[in-house]
This record gives structure tokens, C-alpha cells and sequence, in this order.
């Protein structure tokens, strides 16, 4: 939590000059039962309309000045509160972009979002409240029990029994009420998952008539919302009545005391009125207490669920400092007795994989569903990093170069083609910020979908995503391989990125493709695609069951010619 409150020393001065405003608005409600008491003795008691006219005066004027405080208060406590939101959720945003894969598996993206949105606007707004009038609550009633004894000792004995019970009692409530945010915090992620959920697959629960389920779905996670709100709201309201009651009974003692006092001439009617003000003033202040605990604990949750993604240890180490390795990436890769397990899976996702391939290679990678194919390739940009063993670049291994190096000359195309909202042409320069027109239009031709792209009403400006059209999933998938291929990638890993395509644009975008001089990777489901590759990579459970060209795999692996007749029959054994 300490993390979380650093962002607020850049605002320190603000801060304190708004704390001492506050503090003389402060000052102000505490002279004021006091002026108003000597008011009814010397003004009131006396008949004396000049000494009403001048205490009346002297009210009026530090109420003016406590309205000028409370103004500047209030437009500095925003301005602090509002800076503080902007530098954390940037840093948050920032310490996001350095997670690792691992790192993010570990939150759900609707649960980062709310981190990102409810979470801070809740300190946001407490820091706010704070500056503003709840540091005023638990000083109005020290202060008010203080100028109390000051005024009559004896009267306000009375509060050293009454508000040490009720902060007693609030502390208490405040332990629970931490714990019962936090649940409700908890409620929120789930309700923002089934909605992120629902809208991403929008036309997968139209296309399966799911909308039933869905609501159901959506009634249960929004209904424990509901409960868990209304339960926590409903405790902590009711701690209100047990204080107001405690008030209320100490005021009608101060009453019945205070006019025994006045018999005995021990006290005058301004006390009595003076700490008749000073009790409402402090009944008022610990009336906003639930408030104020609602506040402070939803805030303890909120900042503690910000605090664990700020602090989270990134697992993955860029070794920009003191890196050899600035020269140029030929794309020679070797994997050498490479083991990965997934955090927290049971069984490795790879088992002691080892091959080498050359500069200008192409390495196609087959296998059922689930046999790793996806895990090989997000080890080499170190998406995340092998448990055992080792991957080289040109003979160096991969944690010498520095992310930037490393990624920089990989081009990854994820087997989902994601594109962002804006124009077709943002999405492409996104792999390579300065790139010309020219290089675009290259890219795309080479991806084979600039003719698509010019039969678009905008060509290369047309919007895509939210308030864009709609392409096809082949059209995305060659979106995003020319966001690999403007790149000039010394390594290109297409990861099923083929997919979608017919034979022929396959074949002419894999054509393409040899003019870039990379080493590619390529999973395929395709043999018409695999075939084309200098060699081929059979993966099964993990490891690798055979590797060879077409022809050797062939000969060599009964499994990969039992792919080839399925695909194609017995004939296509031989055509290769
Ligand atoms: N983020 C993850 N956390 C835990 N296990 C994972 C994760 N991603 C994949 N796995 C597991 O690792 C194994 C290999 O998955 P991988 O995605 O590499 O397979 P794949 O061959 O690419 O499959 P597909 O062809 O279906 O894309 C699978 O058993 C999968 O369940």
C-alpha cells in the first residue's frame, strides 16, 4: 500500500497547503460554539446589544473567511487527486507493458481493468475526500472535545467516556468492513469478465443461441455484486444508529448535568449552550465516521489490489545493460535440449527439444492440437523464458541480446490475428513506426492483400475494428503478416498465421516471402504448405518426433505419411 501512496510526494506542497486550509476552516467551526457562548453571556445574559453586534460580527467574518479556505481547498485537494490518478495509472499501464506471459496469466484482463479504472478512481477519490473534509471528522471531535474542557472540565468529562467506546467500536468496524470491500472488489472483476467475455464472442453466442446461458451467467455474477454491496453497505450503515445513539445520550447528560451545575452556580448558560454546540458539532463529525470507514476501506482494498500488480516481480530479464551483442541478427537459431513447463501447469508443455536451423531456413512445424507448437515458438522472443536448457541466436544464447534486440528482428504473427482500432495503414506501420507509404504498400503486396486493401471505400485509411469494417479472418490474418514482414524480419514466425488462406494466395505470399531472406518459421496443418519447407518438424505431446524433409519424414515417420494420405492419398507420397 505504501507503493501506492509514493505517487502522492510530487504533490506534497499542494497537499499540505491544503491540509492547513482545511485546518483553519477547522478552526473556525470550533471558535464559533465559543464566540456564540460568550455572546449569550455578555450579549444576551446583559442586554448588551453591542456585545451581540460585535461577537455577531466577528461569526460572520470567519465564516466568510472559512467559505475563501473551504473554495481553495477544494480546487487544490482535486487538482492532487486528480494528478495522482493520472502518474499511477500511468505507471501501472507502464509496468504492464514489462510483464511476461506468465506474469499476465496470473490476472485476468477484466481484473486488470478494474485495477486500472475502479480501483484508482476509488483512491483517487478518497485522497480527495481526505484533503477535503475526512482528516476534518476525527479533528473536529479531538478539538471539540479539547475546547470542551477548556470551556467547563467538569461538563465534558463526559466525552473521555463516550468517544474512546465509539473509537472502539469504529475500529472494529473498519477490520470488517477492509475484508468485505475487498469481496466486493472481487464481485467487480467477475462482473467485468462475463461482460468482456459476452462482448468478444458476441457472434459465437448468436451463432449457438446461448444468449439464456449468458444471462444467466451475467444475472448470478451481477447478483453477487449486488448481495455483496448491499451486505457490506448495510454493516456499515448500521454502525451509524450506535453512534448517533451514544451522541445523543451524552448530550441529554450534559443537559440534565449542566442544569444542575447552573443550580449550584457551578456554570452559566453560555457553557451550557456552548457545550450543547460542541456535542452536536462532535455527534455530526462521528456521524460522517461510517462514511469516512466506508471510504478508507474500500480504499485499503482498492490500493492493496494496485499495490500487488505495481510490486509484482517481472520474471523475465531484459539484459540491456552490459550486452555484447549489438551485431546484426543473421537468424541462425539453435534449441538445445529445451524443456518449458507453463507456471503452474502439471505436466511441460516441451521435453528436451533440439534442432538447429541455418540463416534463410525454412522450418515447418507439424502437430496435433496442444503438441507445443505455439509454446516452441514463444520461447524464442522470450515471451517467456525455458525452464531448461538453452535457445542460441547466431550461436549466442537469447538472454544475452536485449529485448529489444532480440524482438526487433523477430516478426510473430500469433495464430489470432489482432488488429487495433484505426486504418488499415496504422495497423501495418504498428511493426515499424517510421515506415514510408512505399514500404506499406510493399508489405501488404508481399502479404498479398493490398489488392483487397485498394477495393476498400478508403484504401489504406480505411478504419478498422470499432466503427470500421469488418474484414474476414483471412484478410486480418495477412494484415497482420504484413505487420511482421515491414519489419525486414531476420526471423519470421508465422504461427498458423496461413490458416484462413486458399492454396494459390499461400502459395504466392509464401513465394513472397523468399525475397525477405529470413528464417522462417511456419506451423501448418497444411502438407501442401509444409512440404514447401527446407525441413519439417513433427511434434507430438511436447517433443519432437521427427524432423527431415518431406521425403525423409516420408520414409522415416509412419504418423507424418498417415497426415499426407489423409490430406492428399496414397499418390502424394511420391509427388514431392
Ligand atoms: N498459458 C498456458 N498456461 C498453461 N498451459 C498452457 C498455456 N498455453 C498452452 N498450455 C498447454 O501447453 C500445451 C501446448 O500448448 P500449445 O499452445 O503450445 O499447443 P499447440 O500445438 O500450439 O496447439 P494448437 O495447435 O491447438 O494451437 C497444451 O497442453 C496446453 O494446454
Amino acid at each position: 500500500m505504501r507503493n501506492v501512496f509514493s505517487f502522492l510526494k510530487p504533490y506534497k506542497f499542494p497537499a499540505v497547503i491544503a491540509f492547513i486550509l482545511m485546518l483553519m476552516e477547522l478552526a473556525v467551526e470550533l471558535l464559533l460554539p465559543l464566540f456564540l457562548g460568550l455572546m449569550i453571556n455578555q450579549g444576551v445574559v446583559n442586554q448588551d446589544l453591542s456585545k451581540i453586534v460585535m461577537w455577531g460580527s466577528i461569526m460572520i467574518g470567519l465564516s466568510f473567511l472559512s467559505l475563501a479556505a473551504g473554495i481553495t481547498n477544494s480546487f487544490l485537494s482535486s487538482h492532487v487527486s486528480i494528478a495522482f490518478g493520472y502518474d499511477i495509472r500511468q505507471k501501472l499501464f507502464e509496468k504492464i507493458q514489462e510483464f511476461s506471459f506468465a506474469n499476465l496469466n496470473q490476472y485476468p484482463t477484466s481484473s486488470l481493468v478494474t485495477r486500472f479504472t475502479n480501483d484508482i478512481r476509488q483512491i483517487q477519490n478518497t485522497i480527495f475526500m481526505a484533503l477535503r473534509i475526512m482528516a476534518k471528522a476525527p479533528l473536529i471531535v479531538i478539538g471539540g472535545v479539547l475546547m470542551a474542557f477548556i470551556v467547563n472540565a467538569r461538563l465534558a468529562l463526559i466525552f473521555l467516556i463516550t468517544v474512546p467506546l465509539l473509537v472502539i467500536f469504529l475500529l472494529y468496524v473498519l477490520k470488517l468492513a477492509s475484508n468485505m470491500f475487498a469481496n466486493v472488489q472481487g464481485y467487480v472483476d467477475q462482473v467485468n469478465r462475463v461482460m468482456q467475455e459476452n462482448l468478444a464472442g458476441m457472434r459465437l453466442i448468436k451463432a449457438f443461441t446461448r444468449r439464456d446461458f449468458e444471462e444467466n451467467r451475467f444475472r448470478e455474477a451481477n447478483a453477487g455484486l449486488a448481495d455483496s454491496t448491499r451486505r457490506t453497505f448495510r454493516f456499515v450503515e448500521s454502525s451509524m444508529p450506535v453512534l448517533l445513539f451514544v451522541m445523543n445520550v451524552s448530550i441529554l447528560v450534559i443537559l440534565w448535568f449542566g442544569n444542575q451545575q447552573m443550580i449550584t452556580g457551578n456554570a452559566n448558560v453560555g457553557e451550557v449552550v456552548t457545550m450543547v454546540n460542541y456535542a452536536l458539532r462532535v455527534a455530526m463529525a462521528i456521524s460522517m465516521f461510517s462514511f469516512i470507514i466506508m471510504a478508507i476501506s474500500r480504499t485499503k482494498a482498492s490500493a492493496i489490489r494496485v499495490d500487488e500488480v505495481l510490486s509484482l516481480q517481472v520474471d523475465l530479464t531484459d539484459h540491456t545493460e552490459g550486452n555484447k551483442q549489438m551485431t546484426v541478427i543473421r537468424g541462425k537459431v539453435t534449441y538445445h535440449q529445451v524443456s518449458f513447463t507453463y507456471p503452474g501447469a502439471a505436466k511441460p508443455a516441451l521435453e528436451d527439444i533440439s534442432f538447429t536451423i541455418n540463416p534463410g531456413e525454412k522450418l515447418a512445424v507439424i502437430g496435433s492440437t496442444g503438441s507445443g507448437k505455439t509454446s516452441l515458438f514463444q520461447l524464442l522472443p522470450r515471451l517467456y523464458d525455458v525452464n531448461k536448457g538453452k535457445i542460441l541466436v547466431d550461436d549466442n544464447a537469447i538472454t544475452t541480446y536485449s529485448f529489444d534486440q532480440i524482438r526487433g528482428s523477430v516478426g510473430y504473427v500469433p495464430q489470432s490475428p489482432l488488429l487495433f482500432s484505426g486504418s488499415i495503414k496504422d495497423n501495418i506501420v504498428w511493426g515499424k513506426n517510421a515506415a514510408t507509404i512505399e514500404e506499406i504498400i510493399q508489405a501488404a503486396k508481399d502479404a498479398q492483400i493490398h489488392e483487397t486493401i485498394m477495393g476498400l471505400p478508403n484504401q489504406y485509411d480505411t478504419r478498422v475494428g470499432q466503427k470500421g469494417v469488418n474484414l474476414s479472418g483471412g484478410q486480418k490474418q495477412r494484415i497482420s503478416i504484413a505487420r511482421a514482414l515491414i519489419r525486414k524480419p531476420k526471423i519470421l514466425m508465422l504461427d498458423d498465421s496461413t490458416s484462413a488462406l486458399d492454396l494459390a494466395t499461400e502459395s504466392q505470399l509464401l513465394t513472397a516471402i523468399e525475397a525477405y531472406n529470413c528464417t522462417v518459421f511456419i506451423i501448418t496443418q497444411k502438407i501442401s504448405t509444409a512440404s514447401t519447407a527446407d525441413r519439417i518438424m513433427l511434434l507430438d505431446e511436447g517433443k519432437i518426433l521427427a524432423m527431415g524433409t518431406h521425403q525423409e519424414l516420408i520414409q522415416a515417420s509412419h504418423i507424418y505419411r498417415n497426415i499426407v494420405t489423409s490430406q492428399f492419398g496414397k499418390e502424394y507420397e511420391h509427388v514431392q
